[in-house]
């Protein structure tokens, strides 16, 4: 097999892998749900207000920040759960501060969010 051939397949293994990763993540997160109801919502107001370029830029940008935010969040609480079963105060502050990400991120969605609309219903 070529090595063009190789990479190429390595390549689309990896995307499997990540895909995985993510369907993964999505079915264990109850939180998800949420992500993609407010994902849907932003769509249909774009759509309907028609947001300008600039305006799905933001949109796009704080989805995938939440998503990648809550998947790295997933994946530190399997780690946590395998490298501390028992219950101990460090692996509680672990999943704590990678909770804590995750709301810093829906929140900076959520406000960038309110800023558009606000933009839209206020003209
Ligand atoms: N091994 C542990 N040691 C100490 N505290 C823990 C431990 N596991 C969980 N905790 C505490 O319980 C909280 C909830 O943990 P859990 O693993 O249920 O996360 P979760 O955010 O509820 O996850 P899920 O999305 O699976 O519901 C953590 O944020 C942490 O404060």
């Amino acid at each position: 097999m070529s090595i063009v051939k190789k990479s190429i397949l390595k390549c689309l293994q990896s995307f499997r892998f990540a895909l995985r990763g993510i369907i993964y993540a999505i079915r264990q997160e109850n939180n998800f749900i949420y992500h993609l109801l407010a994902t849907f919502t932003i769509t249909c107001l774009g759509i309907y207000l028609e947001f300008s370029r600039m305006e799905w830029l933001i949109v796009v940008i704080c989805i995938t920040t939440v998503y990648a935010a809550e998947i790295f969040n997933t994946a530190i609480e399997k780690l946590v759960d395998m490298v501390s079963p028992n219950h101990r105060r460090s692996a509680g502050i672990v999943k704590d501060l990678s909770a804590g990400a995750v709301l810093v991120a829906s929140l900076g969605a959520l406000i960038c969010g309110l800023i558009i609309l606000s933009n839209h219903f206020s003209s």
